[in-house]
């Protein structure tokens, strides 16, 4: 088996090699229309025509999101009464405001992609596969705002799921980076309008409240965990000097390496707004984002496999310990086995920055892209085809949840403000 596995491996490498115009074409034109989060539907059009045209594959153009979409192939192979092994590829393709596509996301639809396309070709040859096998590819939009993801977890997108595979443009090659769960909050403060300088004191600045919330959050951040994360901005702030804002608003993130930590963060910051409502007499909004992000829940027998894989293909790992930004990736890693590796495009630019938007268009990063896609493929193979991984896969996954509700009982998600 091994040596067929290796032909196999080559064969899903020349597939995505041959089709490397096409691939470059769909990121490029994901790349110059960025859209953002559910507002991605020329990125999805071009997706699920890219699906389409290559025949073969049963599209479902708007799975249950407008801007979702689910590619499946096969099921080939397999004997009577043997169990479904069906393989899925992740696609994301939202950008950034203002900056495009400065996460890359058009290079994870391109990997997403080519990987589902290379394994196909492996899986074409027409041998008698000992179990029936699905390729699914998933078009998931808003990672960068609601998680769409989690939409699709709830709406059960990915039950019929044995593993998941997609892969970030980052400034390395890392088999994991330690994604963070996170909670997002909008704080609307409302306070009275008046002439800023003839009646000033029938106003009730609500730009005030605002500032004191920013200065809050910025107090507590150092009685924070060095691995707990808050960042704000403030989106309006009044519009005139000489009139007392009547309205400002915030928008927060909240992030702690554990969702289980979520509620703890959330009631400190909660205390901060409140306290500047209090102090400047507005009242105070709370909204709190529909959807947590989870953390990452680790599969090292996928990761060490993806290691073995890339590292064959040329590239050299780097291990992160610090805390990242976040995934909704997350969330579907709490459901079903999957990885969420990172690579290098060519490039030092650091993500989230014009720099990056440059680096996720230009031509040097298909190479690294592609070579990703390689590197997924295989791993997909190895899944499907190395004596015993499947089921390692899926004993690692389950011993991970397990663990999980051992500590989700021991310590439940509360928030606790700890007082003296
Ligand atoms: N607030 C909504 C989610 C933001 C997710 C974003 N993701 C990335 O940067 C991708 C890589 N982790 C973030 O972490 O800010």
């Amino acid at each position: 088996m091994a040596e067929k596995l290796q032909a196999l491996k080559k064969q899903a490498c020349a597939s995505i090699d041959e089709t490397k115009d096409k691939l470059h074409q769909l990121a490029d034109a994901i790349w110059r229309h960025p859209e953002l989060a559910f507002e991605e539907r020329q990125a999805h059009d071009t997706l699920v025509r890219f699906f389409t045209q290559e025949k073969g594959w049963t599209v479902d153009a708007h799975y249950k999101l407008e801007t979702a979409f689910r590619a499946t192939w096969g099921p080939v192979g397999g004997g009577q009464g043997e169990s479904l092994v069906n393989v899925g590829f992740l696609c994301e393709y939202d950008a950034l405001p203002a900056i495009g596509h400065a996460c890359g996301h058009n290079l994870i639809a391109e990997t997403g992609a080519a990987a589902a396309l290379g394994l196909r070709a492996a899986l074409e040859s027409g041998e008698a596969w000992p179990m029936p096998i699905k390729v699914t590819v998933l078009g998931t939009p808003a990672e960068e705002d609601e998680g769409g993801k989690i939409d699709l977890l709830r709406e059960g997108a990915f039950e019929d799921l044995d593993v998941v595979f997609m892969a970030h443009p980052s400034q390395e090659d890392a088999t994991y980076i330690p994604d963070v769960a996170e909670h997002d909050v909008v704080i609307k403060y409302h306070g009275r309008a008046s002439h800023a300088s003839a009646y000033p004191w029938e106003g009730v600045n609500a730009l005030d409240a605002a500032v004191m919330a920013y200065t809050n959050v910025s107090v507590l951040r150092q009685q924070l965990k060095p691995d707990w994360r808050i960042h704000g901005i403030i989106r309006h702030g009044g519009v005139k000097p000489n009139i007392i804002p009547d309205y400002s608003e915030l928008e927060y993130y909240l992030r702690t390496p554990s969702y289980r930590d979520l509620p703890s963060i959330k009631a400190k910051v909660e205390a901060c707004f409140q306290a500047a409502a209090l102090a400047t007499g507005c009242t105070v909004e709370l909204l709190f984002a529909r959807n947590q992000f989870y953390e990452i829940v680790r599969n090292h027998t996928l990761e060490d496999l993806y290691e073995k894989n890339g590292k064959s293909l040329g590239m050299n790992f780097i291990t992160v310990k610090n805390s990242s930004g976040s995934t909704d990736f997350g969330n579907v890693t709490h459901a079903v086995p999957g990885i969420h590796p990172y690579f290098y495009i060519g490039s030092e630019a650091l993500n989230h920055t014009p720099e990056y938007t440059a680096a996720s268009g230009a031509a040097e990063a298909q190479f690294y892209t592609l070579r990703t896609a390689k590197a997924l493929a295989m791993t997909a193979l190895d899944v499907l085809f190395s004596p015993g991984a499947l089921d390692k896969v899926k004993q690692e996954f389950k011993e991970a949840k397990s663990r999980e509700e051992k500590e989700t009982k021991q310590k439940p998600q509360t928030a606790t403000i700890e007082k003296s």
